[in-house]
Formats: C-alpha cells, structure tokens, sequence
C-alpha cells in the first residue's frame, strides 16, 4: 500500500470523483457510512457521542457521521467549531441535512469564551471531524482551545482520517502545540507518513486504514517513494518448495557468529534461519558456540574457528549462496579483517548485523565495496554510528535513504515501524511486530530469518521484506497467546511454522 501526501490524496479525491462518475457529496457520504458503522461495532449504543466538526471536508465527513450515528438511535451530539467564516459547499450540504433533532441540540463555538465554556462529559465517546488533511499552518485559536479541552477529557476520542492538528507529510520531531490526543484514528484509505514516527505516538497510538474505494488506478498513478507493507502484499511474495527438489535447490547457508560469551546470538540466528527455508546450514563460530549449537540444534553443520575467544578466519566461501555475518561477533581487529575478506572475496547474497554493522562503522571505505543488494540491519544506534546522528525521526528516514542509494544496498532500519531502504530510494514501512520483540536476540532473530530466505533463493529486496514482516507478525503471533512481558524469542522462532502456514494460506500458489 502506499503512502500519499495531502496534495496526492486531494488528487486522487478529485480523480476517483471523475472517473466513477460520483460527486463529491456521494463518495463523502460514502465514507461517512464506513466510518459511521466502525464506529458503532467498536462502541455500545449507551455511550453518547459527541461529534466535533470543523469547517471544511473534514468537518463534513463529521456531520454527514452524526446524522448516519443518529439514524441508528445513537445519542449524539454536534458542535461545530467555526475557525473560518464559511463552511466548504459539502460541509454546508451535511450541515443542512442535520436532522431537526440534531440541530435542536447543535452547539456553535464561534468564540475563545465560547470555547473556554465546553464541558465535555465522563464516558462519552468524541468524534474529533475539524482538521484533516486541508490543515495548512499550525492550529491557534478557538481550534487550540478546543484541542486542549478535548486532551484534557476524560473521553474516548476517534479522528477521522487525521487527528485535528497533524500535518501528515512530514514531522518537526516534535509534538505540534495543538493537536488531538486520539485513541483510534480512522485513516482514510491509506496510511499516513507522520503515523509512523515515534514522537507521534501520544497522538496516534493506533490507526485503521479504512477502505473508502477510491480509484485503484488513481493510486497507482501517484508517484511515492513511501510504501507500507501488508498481509497480502508479502503473502503473495511467498514460493511454494517444490515437489521435486533436495536440500540443495534451496540454498546452502554461512552464519558467521558468536564469541566468547554470546553464543546465544549466534544459536538463535542459526535456528531461525533453518526454519526459514534454507537447505543446509554452516555456522562457523567459537568453540563454545559450536559445542552449544550441537547440543541445542543437530540439523545445523558446524565449523570451529582456530580462536578460542572469537572468529578470524574462513576458507572457501564459494559454496555457500548466502552468508550472515555479525550476530555476537565482537569487534576484535581479526574479526574485523574477516568481514573485510568476506566483502572482497563473497559473491553471493550477504547480510550484515550487529557487530558487523559496527566494524563497518569503524571502516567506513569498506561501505563501497559491499557487494550490490548486500543488506544492513542497523538498530537506530547503529545507524547513527554508520551514518552520523539526525536531528529528528523524518530527517534520519531521508538519510536511512540516501544512504541505501549511495550504497547501493538494502537498509533495514529496525524500529516500531521498520523501515527497509531499498537502493532506489523507496521505503516499506514494516506494519508488524510489537514491544515483546524489545528484548536482547530479537535481532538476531531477524538476521537469521532474512539468511534463511536469501539462501532458500528469494532475491534480497524480497528475503528483507518477507523477513521483516514474518518476524513481527510471529511476534504477533506469540502476543496473541501470551504476555509481551514475557515473550521469549526463542517462543517467536518456535512459532515461524505457524506464521508461514498462516500467510501461506492467503497465497494462491499454496493451494492445492
Ligand atoms: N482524500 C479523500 O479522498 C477524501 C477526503 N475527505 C475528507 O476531506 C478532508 C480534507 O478536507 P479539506 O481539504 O476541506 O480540509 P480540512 O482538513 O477539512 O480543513 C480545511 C479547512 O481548515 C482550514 N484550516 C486549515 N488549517 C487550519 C488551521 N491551522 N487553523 C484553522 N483553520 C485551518 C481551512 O481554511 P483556509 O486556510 O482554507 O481558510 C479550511 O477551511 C480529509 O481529511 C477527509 O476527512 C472525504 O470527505 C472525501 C474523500
Ligand atoms: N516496540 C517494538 N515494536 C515492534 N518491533 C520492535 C519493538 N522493539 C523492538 N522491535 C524489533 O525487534 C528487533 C530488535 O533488534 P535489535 O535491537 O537488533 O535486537 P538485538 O540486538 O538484541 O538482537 C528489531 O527487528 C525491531 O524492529
Ligand atoms: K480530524
């Protein structure tokens, strides 16, 4: 799916309007029905709404919502906040066709004192419709009192399409002075970009993308460099095995991992990516690791390094279609000089993790010769040895970018919504995943899944987006049956089979 800006969407509005030979009012009042019916499956008909509208589209898809919530004997209220002079020709449209019963009890806020008089009840539920994507400066007056009296409410709040206040198409790194605090936004269509950055979170806890039809064809004739990843998106990525086929069709892998007193990194890596597809498995590590992968996972084929402490050196490398390279290596300058040979000699599919992300920080020439499409899974801290701190969550997304660019590699750039870089500049915002995976291993985890799809012979911009999203969705998954406090990763690799059984089902090519 992807990501538009206030400007594309305007656009697509206008287009779907021509192109389904509907006006405007229909498709508003369209989405009015949609965002109407969510609203009552999410709340019981006893709690009272009270629907703030503003005065443009927004406001209109908010009156048109109190007059559909009252057909269906909800008991709701409308107050209209009049920040400018005029109501937009379809805001005035569902303004006039409030019912009678509505308007009896209509509150007009045409003042500060106006404002300031709001009571606001315990229990009710509060339909914030007054600024949506036509927000075009920051919101002072009449709407900031309002915003602030609506935080401070002890109320359920729901924002249609954006929370009044939010600008969409970037972030400041800062939360804007006035803006709703909602519970649940009800994003129309699409995601949008501010949604995703970490200081949004007080505003935008959670969003729902709600389907309101428009043009298909629309939304793929605007250009974006911003996509968000779903189910169905990487379900259909997915390759049945092969009915005739042996363990090397899918791939023989090198993990690179491990030394003194980080085995557990490495057992991890290897395990998940055995149970993402690969053939044959080679973990070259310290003794100790060896020792532990044996007792703990007997389907992978091991190698012991000649140092005791950590890894220094590896043979032939032809053999294997993919390495992974990072998870509990350390930075000792042998190891280093390992990773140098390993991007010299390695023609395969490589990923670097970890360790290895932060020899590659200390050897930045070194980030020249990465082999194309090599991907890197920096948490934000390793990004920013790699490339330099930003000042704010939107800034370090365009350098994640430009960095992937220069590079010519893939960036996953791990976070809540990870965002994997591709080379041409175009982001996947991953949309699974929950605070249970932040937790030490989870990222080796990753690396593992990701080797495993790379070697089973997906092409590395797939094996990074299959990758991101299963291991997130497994750790949905596990959230599903048991506490995130208490998630292991170890639960989330027991629980992989489950997760490609369940985004096989929605594949086609799975079926049989
Ligand atoms: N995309 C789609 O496909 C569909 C979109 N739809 C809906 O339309 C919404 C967008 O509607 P929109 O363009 O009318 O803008 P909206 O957010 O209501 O605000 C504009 C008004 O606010 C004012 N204003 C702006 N900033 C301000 C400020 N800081 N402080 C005070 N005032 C401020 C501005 O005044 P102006 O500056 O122009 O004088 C103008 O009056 C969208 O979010 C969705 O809900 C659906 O109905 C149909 C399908
Ligand atoms: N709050 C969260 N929501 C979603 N995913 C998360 C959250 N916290 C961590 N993760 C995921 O867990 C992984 C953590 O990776 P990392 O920090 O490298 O762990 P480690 O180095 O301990 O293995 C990343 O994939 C990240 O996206
Ligand atoms: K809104």
């Amino acid at each position: 799916m992807k990501i538009l800006s206030a400007t594309q969407l305007k656009i697509v509005d206008a287009l779907t309007i021509e192109r389904q030979h509907i006006s405007s009012i229909d498709l508003m009042e369209r989405v009015a029905k949609i965002c109407a019916e969510r609203i009552c499956s999410q709340y019981t008909a006893d709690l009272p709404v009270v629907v703030f509208c503003g005065m443009g589209n927004n406001g209109g898809d908010g009156l048109a919502i109190a007059r559909l919530l009252s057909e269906q004997n909800r008991m709701v209220q409308v107050i209209v906040v009049r920040h400018t002079e005029h109501f937009s020709a379809d805001a005035q449209v569902n303004f006039d066709r409030l019912p009678k019963s509505l308007q009896a009890t209509l509150i007009t806020v045409r003042s500060e004192n106006d404002a300031g008089q709001l009571h606001i009840k315990e229990n009710t539920c509060v339909i914030d419709a007054m600024l949506g994507t036509g927000i075009n400066k920051p919101v002072t007056g009449i709407l900031e009192t309002v915003i602030h009296k609506i935080n401070s409410a002890p109320c359920t709040v729901i924002s249609i399409d954006v929370p009044s206040g939010l600008m969409i198409d970037h972030s400041s790194g800062e939360l804007p002075d006035a803006c709703v605090q909602a519970d649940l936004v009800l994003s129309l269509q699409l995601p949008k970009l501010a949604y995703l950055f970490p200081e949004n979170k007080r505003i935008v806890p959670h969003f729902e993308c709600v389907d309101i039809g428009l043009d298909q064809q629309a939304l793929l004739e605007q250009p974006s460099p911003y996509y968000f990843a779903e189910r169905q998106d990487i379900a259909a990525l997915l390759v049945p095995r092969n009915k005739f086929s042996h363990k090397g069709t899918y791939g023989h892998a090198l993990l690179l991992a491990g030394s003194s007193g980080t085995s557990g990194a490495a057992v991890i890596a290897a395990e998940a990516c055995l149970r993402s597809g690969a053939g044959l498995l080679t973990v070259h590590s310290t003794k100790q690791t060896v020792d532990a992968l044996s007792y703990r996972l007997p389907e992978a084929m091991t190698q012991t390094d000649e140092h005791d402490s950590f890894i220094t050196f590896c043979d032939d490398l032809s053999s294997y279609r993919a390495i992974g390279f990072g998870p509990g290596v350390g930075r000792a300058s042998e190891t280093q000089q390992l990773l140098k040979s390993v991007i010299q000699r390695f023609q395969g599919r490589l990923i670097i993790d970890a360790d290895g992300l932060n020899i590659l920080a200390e050897n930045k020439t070194w980030l020249e010769f990465l082999p194309k499409d090599t991907i890197l899974t920096p948490h934000p801290k390793e990004f920013e040895r790699l490339a330099g701190p930003s000042d704010t969550h939107f800034d370090r997304l365009q350098k994640a970018r430009a960095f992937a660019t220069r590079y010519a590699c893939i960036l996953i750039l791990k976070d809540t919504y990870t965002h994997i870089c591709m080379p041409d500049g175009s982001v996947v915002f991953n949309s699974t995943g929950n605070a249970g995976l932040a937790k030490g291993g989870s990222g080796d985890c990753l690396t593992g899944i990701i080797l495993g799809l790379l070697t089973r012979g997906y092409p590395p911009p797939q094996a990074a987006l299959t990758g991101t999203f299963i291991h997130g969705y497994t750790a949905d998954l596990c959230a599903e049956m048991m506490s995130q406090e208490s998630i292991l990763i170890t639960d989330v690799i027991r629980q992989l089979p489950c997760a490609f059984k369940q985004l096989e089902s929605t594949n086609k090519f799975f079926r049989s």
